[in-house]
Parts: structure tokens; C-alpha cells; sequence
């Protein structure tokens, strides 16, 4: 079983991954995993966060000249910004006299439903570990996956179809093409025009004190029919996939292919005949299925969309109580970013790599690679001769 966990708080020492049951033999990259970091801490609308840090791996066990040894593989990702936070967020002795206390709970985030659960007078203790930082760990984990499943020739893709009232699309080309547009442009929109048409829509909220989510869509190619169940919901693609995304904080709603307007559709509209022919044995003409039926992948791309909410933190607050006065305020804010759904596009394609590379092994077992390789090509030749 491929598995991992991850831990860290958002302006402690480090963010730490551990991923358990990866086969041996696997060839993986710091660059590759450094470059997906990157990518995350692209994105116009981020905050002065991002500007204090610059994501970087280190690989403490499970490694031995490049490849994997079967064994768990610890990640780490340095904080820079402790450095400014280490008597705050000190792990041993007493709260520095002058500590400020956070006790003005914003309207969105997991301030007050946090700090009732878990019974914590400062809410930094709980948006320390509910802040999105940890993203970052989601992103390395997604990118070792990432790099199992290239071996297959499976590939990950995403792009933005919507930030507020601006929708991006009908788009032209592959996606291999309107993903290769998106990585150039500063939201990840494939489409130039519509990307200055955001980006000014970003500059006015941000002047405007206020926030903005987003659409993103992340495709998968070259996944084998076969991935996941119809036998139990908890094995099904689909769900497993839906929970992935829908674990990213601010992620609102998940749909796969057609989503939501498959239900608006009749039947005729919505599913995807099959054709058979001697070179490409069973294949389809239309995906509105986005690549899955019966809660498993039927061997075209998969297409999955994520909703994300508008960011919390506004600089112009919303109203809210302190939890300690029980007082009406409105804070002031440090620092915040007005729209990180760009950000959050490249966490999906994360948590969707790690979601097929999980299926993928359960597939396909193996202790080592090369076992794993033995198990695909026999079940893809045993699927040919169907
Ligand atoms: C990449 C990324 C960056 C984010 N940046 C911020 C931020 O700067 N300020 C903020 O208040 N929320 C930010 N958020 C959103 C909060 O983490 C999120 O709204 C919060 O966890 C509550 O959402 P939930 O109700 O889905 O858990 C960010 C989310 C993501 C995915
Ligand atoms: C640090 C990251 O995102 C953070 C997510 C986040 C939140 O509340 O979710 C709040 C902000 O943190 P800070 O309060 O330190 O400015 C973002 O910068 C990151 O993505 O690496």
C-alpha cells in the first residue's frame, strides 16, 4: 500500500513528508520535485509570503543514488520565514511576555471552528496547521508520484477555465498545447487575452480589499483502463479523486468530466459510445465520462475540475467577534494573498498524481519497478487479446 503523511506548521522550522510503500528502483530528481515547488509559488495575486520563500527538498532516507530503496522517504521543506517567528512559535519553554495573542477570528478560514474544537485561546494554534503552506508537502509527495507514473508514460496536466465572473474557453488544441499555454501565462489561463482580462480583475479586488477564487481543470493521459472500483465507494476513482481535491484547503466542489451538466443533459448528450477496431481495440469519440465509469478509469484522459472559494483574509475584513471580548471588530491585516487559485491548480494536478500513482500500485503491485513493470505489460496484453 502507497501511503504518506505529512506534518508541519505554516511558520514552524520545516514542512515534513513521509511516503511509505514505494516500490524500489525508482529513479527520482530533487530538480523534478524543486521544479513543482516552484511552480506552486507561481502565480499573480500571491501575497509577501511568497516573496520570503523559495521551496526546496531535502531527501533524508529512503534514497540511495537516485533511486528509491523501498524503504520510507522522508522530505523536508525549510520554512524561511521562521527565522522571523522562532520565539513565537518556540516548541519548548514559556510565551515571550510581549506574544500577541490571536483572538479576532476571520470569516471563512478555520479560526473559530478550530479554536472551540480544539480548545485554543490563541488561534494561531490552529492556523498555524489549517494554512495552506502545507500545500507545499502535498506538491512534493505528488511530484515523487508524479515521477513514478511518467515511467508508464502517464502524464498530468491543468490549466484555469475560471477565476470570478471571467470564464476561460471554448479552447483550441490538444491538451498538451493548452496546458503548454497556460505554463507560460502568470494565472496558468491558455488564453492570452482572456489572461490580461484577469489579471486586471485581480488588481481591482485587490485595491478593493476583497478576494477571488477560481476554476481549475487537471487532465490525466495515458491512465490504463482498469484504476479503481465499482465495488466499494471507498475504492472507486471518482471518489478517491473528488476527496484528493476536495482535501485542499478552499476547495469548494470537485465534478469529473461533464460534472454538474451531465445532469442538465439527456442521456444521448452525456455518454460516450463505444467503438471497437482491431488497432485501437475498445475505444470512444466523446469523453463526457472525463475518463471514468462505474468508478473506474475506462482508458481515456481523465478530466477533473475544482472549485476554489475566494481567500479568506480579506483586507477589507468582513465583520466577526472576538473570542475572547466577544466584541465586534474588524482587524487589520499583515499580509495575505487576493487569489491563489493558480496556485491551487498545480496542488490538484499534486493530489491527482498521487491519487492514480495509489490506484496504480495497488494495480499493479511490485516490490521493485521492475516487478511492477512485469504486472502492467502482462495486464495490458491480457486486455489487447480481449
Ligand atoms: C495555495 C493556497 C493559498 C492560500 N493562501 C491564503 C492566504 O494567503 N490567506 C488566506 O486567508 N487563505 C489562503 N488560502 C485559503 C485558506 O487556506 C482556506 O480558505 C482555509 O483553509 C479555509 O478553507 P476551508 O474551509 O476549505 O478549509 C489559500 C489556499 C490555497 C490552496
Ligand atoms: C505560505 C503559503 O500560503 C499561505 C497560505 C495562507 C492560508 O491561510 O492558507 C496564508 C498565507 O500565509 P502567511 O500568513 O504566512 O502570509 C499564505 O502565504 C504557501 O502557499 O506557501
Amino acid at each position: 500500500m502507497l501511503r504518506y503523511l505529512t506534518a508541519g506548521e505554516s511558520h514552524g522550522p520545516e514542512l515534513t513528508a513521509i511516503i511509505e510503500g514505494l516500490p524500489s528502483h525508482v529513479p527520482l530528481s530533487t530538480d523534478q520535485i524543486n521544479h513543482q515547488l516552484w511552480r506552486r509559488q507561481q502565480g499573480y495575486g500571491r501575497g509577501g509570503r511568497m516573496k520570503i520563500e523559495t521551496d526546496r527538498v531535502e531527501i533524508t532516507s529512503g534514497l540511495r543514488f537516485g533511486k528509491t530503496l523501498g524503504s520510507p522517504l522522508t522530505l523536508h521543506v525549510i520554512n524561511k520565514d521562521w527565522k522571523n517567528w522562532q520565539e513565537r512559535m518556540a516548541v519548548e519553554g514559556e510565551p515571550p511576555a510581549d506574544l500577541a495573542v490571536v483572538t479576532k477570528p476571520r470569516p471563512g478560514h478555520a479560526d473559530l471552528s478550530g479554536a472551540l474544537k480544539y480548545a485554543h485561546d490563541d488561534v494561531r494554534n490552529v492556523l498555524e496547521r489549517a494554512s495552506a503552506r502545507n500545500t507545499a508537502t502535498l506538491v512534493a509527495v505528488g511530484a515523487v508520484a508524479r515521477q513514478l507514473l511518467e515511467i508508464f508514460n502517464i502524464r498530468i496536466y491543468s490549466h484555469l477555465v475560471e477565476i470570478g465572473p471571467i470564464q476561460v474557453g471554448p479552447l483550441e488544441g490538444s491538451i498538451e498545447e493548452i496546458a503548454a499555454r497556460a505554463e507560460k501565462s502568470e494565472v496558468r489561463v491558455a488564453d492570452p487575452v482572456k489572461e490580461q482580462e484577469i489579471i486586471e480583475l485581480i488588481k481591482r479586488t485587490r485595491k478593493e480589499g476583497n478576494s477571488l477564487g477560481g476554476i481549475f481543470e487537471v487532465v490525466v493521459t495515458g491512465v490504463p483502463v482498469g484504476l479503481g472500483s465499482y465495488s466499494m465507494p471507498d475504492r472507486r476513482l471518482d471518489a478517491r479523486l473528488a476527496c484528493a481535491l476536495m482535501g485542499i484547503q478552499a476547495i469548494k466542489g470537485v465534478e469529473i468530466g461533464l460534472g454538474f451538466d451531465a445532469a442538465r443533459r439527456v442521456g444521448s448528450e452525456v455518454h460516450d459510445e463505444i467503438f471497437y477496431d482491431e488497432k485501437r481495440g475498445f475505444y470512444r469519440e466523446t469523453n463526457g465520462a472525463g475518463g471514468i465509469e462505474g468508478g473506474i478509469s475506462n482508458g481515456e484522459p481523465i478530466i477533473v475540475r475544482a472549485a476554489m472559494k475566494p481567500i479568506p483574509t480579506l483586507y477589507k475584513p468582513l465583520r466577526s467577534v472576538d473570542l475572547k471580548t466577544k466584541e465586534k471588530y474588524e482587524a487589520t491585516v499583515e499580509r495575505s494573498d487576493v487569489c491563489a487559485a493558480p496556485a491551487a491548480a498545480v496542488v490538484g494536478e499534486a493530489v491527482t498524481a498521487w491519487t492514480i500513482a495509489q490506484a496504480f500500485c495497488e494495480k499493479f503491485g511490485g516490490d521493485s519497478l521492475e516487478e511492477m513493470k512485469r504486472n502492467y505489460e502482462s495486464y495490458l496484453s491480457a486486455v489487447r487479446a480481449r
